[in-house]
């Protein structure tokens, strides 16, 4: 097992490397991709291999740096002619291009669009490729570095600020989570940022079950109670509940029951350990506080109020949209129709239940299992857009953002 989802090799940063994880191979098979261009970061972006907003930001920006390392190569630069290496001001002309065409590979998540803006920059500043290299070495560390260390802040303030408020309303007991979608270190440089709530709240639990003297170390609050299980989401059509989520709950060793996006409602209310909130990533937040997430997220949202149990969005603010008012105007992806007729695996052989393995290279077997018939027409969106009526709280590295008297978020600090 791996959670690894990106090996960014900087020893030598003139020569760096990068392999992603192909995560529609999860979770039975772990087999990695080197990224040497802008093209291989657009492809693994696009088929989803590498997903969730801030890996896609940080894939994206790598393969940048591969492209501008590559360039430099003696045997690239014989070998092409897309870039005039003798005319710094036509390479990063068509660098511009480059970039263009890797943010459209997907149009939702705003974290590749933010971190584009900010490689514009650079390279306005750059002075010739080597000066380039160099700055986009800089600039990619700091990014992954800075996405870690938030993340591991954002579920700290998570998980305090539930325990907190469960403590206020007197509540001393066990209780579960939900969370839809992957949104764990498969989908960030690691730790996560909904799914980094839960392993800081299961810190917290583990802490005051296990080990007195660990739990003074990583005392998150004086509450009594203890997150004791997840259910996370399947879904569907992607999976990225099932296949991500679920491995890494398990590799975790964080207790978790894996149930199905229709089955929501009825697992509050029949939950022998009461449900009390649900933790949710995003794809972009806008000014309002409404915010893109996987599709199905609206549909939990809507269910936790209609049973009063808390709503909460985590993000990092690299997942900020600070030019979009409110949530008509984002745009929402949509994927291709035979990603939902047909579901995509590792083929199990029935009698042992095991992967088949392929007879030559003794690798697991890939396969598609039709569901529907081929020419009906698909709905397929890969997002949703929930309203930010139905969000308690946005839990950012800067804190938890909770609405005012009148009903509105006041996120101007995340702007800045
Ligand atoms: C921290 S991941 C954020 C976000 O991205 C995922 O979408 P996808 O798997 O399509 O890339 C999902 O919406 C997560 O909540």
């Amino acid at each position: 097992m791996s959670l690894d989802a990106i090996k960014f090799d900087k020893t030598d940063p003139r020569k760096a490397s990068v392999n992603v994880l192909d995560q529609l191979l999860l979770p039975y098979v772990t087999k990695y991709i080197s990224i040497h261009t802008i093209d291989d970061g657009y492809r693994v972006i696009k088929t989803m291999q590498v997903r969730g907003a801030p890996a896609i930001a940080i894939v994206g920006s790598l393969s940048i740096l591969m492209e501008v390392q590559l360039i430099q190569t003696e045997s690239y630069s014989k070998s092409q002619w897309f870039y005039d290496l003798s005319n710094w001001e036509g390479v990063r002309t068509r660098l511009l291009e480059r970039l263009e065409y890797l943010l459209s590979s997907r149009p939702t998540a705003v974290n590749l669009f933010n971190s584009i803006k900010n490689i514009r920059i650079v390279l306005s500043k750059a002075d010739n490729l080597k000066d380039l290299g160099t700055k986009l070495f800089d600039y990619v560390c700091n990014l992954m570095n800075e996405d870690l260390t938030n993340n591991v802040k954002m579920g700290d303030n998570g998980a305090k600020h539930l325990l907190n408020s469960l403590m206020e309303e007197n509540f001393n007991e066990n209780f579960a989570v939900l969370t839809i979608c992957n949104t764990g270190s498969l989908a960030t440089s690691g730790y996560g940022t909904a799914l980094g709530v839960i392993r800081s709240l299961w810190k917290d639990a583990q802490s005051k079950t296990v080990d007195k003297v660990l739990y003074k170390k990583l005392k998150l609050c004086d509450s009594k109670a203890k997150m004791t299980h997840v259910f996370p989401l399947e879904t569907r059509p992607y999976n990225q509940g099932s296949r991500l989520t679920a491995y890494e709950l398990v590799h975790d060793l964080i207790p978790a029951t894996l149930i199905t996006d229709s089955s929501i409602a009825y697992r509050i209310q029949t939950s022998e350990i009461p449900v009390k909130a649900a933790f949710v990533g995003a794809d972009r937040i806008v000014r309002n506080g409404d915010t893109a997430n996987k599709i199905g997220t609206y549909q939990l949202a809507i269910v936790c109020k209609q049973f009063g149990i808390k709503f909460f969005v985590v993000a990092p603010k690299t997942t900020i949209d600070n030019v979009t008012e409110n949530g008509n105007g984002i745009i929402v992806e949509q994927r291709n129709p035979n990603e939902f007729r047909l579901v995509s695996g590792t083929v199990i052989d029935p009698r042992t239940e095991l992967p088949m393995l392929d007879s030559i290279t003794k690798e697991p077997i890939q396969g598609k299992v039709g569901i529907a018939p081929p020419s009906v027409q698909v709905w397929n969106p890969s997002f949703d857009v929930t309203p930010h009526e139905l969000i308690d709280g946005i839990i950012t590295e800067d804190g938890v953002f909770t609405k005012d008297a009148t009903g509105n978020f006041n996120l101007d600090k995340l702007f800045e």
